[in-house]
């Protein structure tokens, strides 16, 4: 003030440029008033102001999301909540953090996808590292042949927390001298926390799988559809019929002699149905409650409810419910409204589901009087009841 007063002072000493000096300095300390109101800020914004209410405002995001990861870790059971939260802004994210690395932002932490309290492929749909890597499965549906495993694997399928082979390797029946590593090559890319699968029924009744199993983890959980033994063997008659339309009779096989009514037991289609006996020999190696029993005939007339019971098992949570299936009139059994990966109905091929040949009954009903020991063994053994001998 004192600078500008004696720089504008004239060389006269008049009254006029007094007044003058007095105007000025009056002015001035108006100006400098006025700025110092809000109205002064509001019209012409500083760009040092601007950045750093921005700096702020990133700061407080991020700030906000730190929160949000703390309550993931801190707090079980808040943390598919913190996460979706998260996840449904956006806004924030893309707009005002864009500067900042989106990955720790954006991810769950690793540890909640292990526990899968946030599905493993949702969170692997944001994964900046990959799909994951192969795993060998830990859960496998053994059998039975003809039992409804096909059904069963693609409607486990839907669950995003199982990735499953498509095809049956063989593995510990016909493949077993490849390796594990071989096997472990067939299979899918799992992420953290999701289930691999696979389903080859020829394992229940292979006497060395058990044990190979076992040898590669005595925690793998063991799944067996299981269906009335007698129209199991028909069924599997029926296949080999499809390919082989010159066999002899299903009556004919059935008996190593028809006038005694002796049962041929080698033949394969009537030895896969003696459950009671090729169970005896998986649990010499795996405990009862590390196998599930799906009914085959429940797969049919209530596929959810399967699927609820064996979705528990897995330790998965049920996903599968009943809104994923209706029943189809034309191939007479429940499909799926989506199939894995499509919008659009889906059932299952024309191999499953055929008709069957009509059998003699005097022929099946020795069948059923063969099977009724060995049925209620197995109900014995597994303390379940699937009413085949009603
Ligand atoms: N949803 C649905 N759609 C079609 N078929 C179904 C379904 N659920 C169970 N099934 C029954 O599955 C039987 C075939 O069993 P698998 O898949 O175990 O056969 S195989 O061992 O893999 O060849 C098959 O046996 P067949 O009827 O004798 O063909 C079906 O009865």
């Amino acid at each position: 003030m004192a600078f500008s007063v004696s720089r504008l002072d004239p060389p006269s000493r008049g009254i006029l440029p007094k007044v003058a000096v007095m105007l000025c300095t009056l002015l001035t300390f108006l100006l400098l008033l006025h700025c110092l109101t809000d109205r002064c800020c509001t019209a012409s914004p500083s760009p040092v102001k601007a950045s750093s209410d921005r700096a702020a405002a990133l700061f407080e995001n991020l700030g906000s999301l730190r929160t949000k990861r703390l309550v993931y870790q801190g707090a079980p059971g808040s943390e598919l909540r913190g996460y979706r939260e998260a996840r449904r802004s956006p806004r924030l994210l893309v707009n005002e953090a864009s500067d900042l690395p989106e990955a720790p932002l954006v991810l769950p932490p690793s540890d909640l996808v292990a526990s899968r309290k946030v599905s493993p492929r949702f969170a692997g749909k944001l994964s900046p590292l990959g799909e994951g890597s192969k795993k060998l499965p830990q859960a496998l549906i053994i059998g039975v042949k003809k039992g409804g495993t096909r059904a069963l694997l693609e409607f486990l399928r839907v669950h995003p927390d199982i990735r499953a082979v498509g095809a049956e390797p063989h593995f510990f029946d016909r493949n077993y001298e490849n390796g594990l590593e071989w096997y472990r090559e067939l299979m899918p890319k799992t992420l953290e926390g999701q289930i691999t699968m696979e389903k080859t029924p020829s394992y229940f009744v292979t006497s060395k799988a058990p044990a190979r199993i076992s040898a590669m983890s005595r925690d793998t959980k063991l799944i067996v559809v299981v269906r009335d033994p007698v129209t199991r063997a028909i069924s599997d008659y029926t296949q080999t019929l499809s390919k082989k339309p010159d066999i002899p009779s299903f009556e004919s096989l059935t008996f190593k002699n028809r006038t005694t009514g002796l049962i041929d037991t080698s033949w394969s289609a009537i030895q896969i149905g003696i459950y009671a006996k090729h169970l005896d020999n998986w649990l010499q190696y795996f405990p009862m409650d590390q196998i599930l029993f799906v009914s085959g005939e429940r797969l049919i007339s209530d596929p959810a409810g399967e699927l609820g019971r064996v979705q528990d098992f897995l330790g998965l949570k049920r996903i599968i419910t009943d809104k994923h299936f209706y029943f189809n009139q034309t191939k007479g059994f429940p499909c799926l409204k989506k199939a894995e990966g499509s919008s659009k109905p889906h059932c299952l091929g024309k191999t499953k589901g055929r008709t069957h040949p009509n059998i003699d009954p005097e022929v099946v009903q020795r069948l059923r009087d063969f099977y009724r020991p060995f049925n209620m063994k197995f109900y014995q053994m597994t303390g379940e009841f699937f009413g085949w001998d009603d």
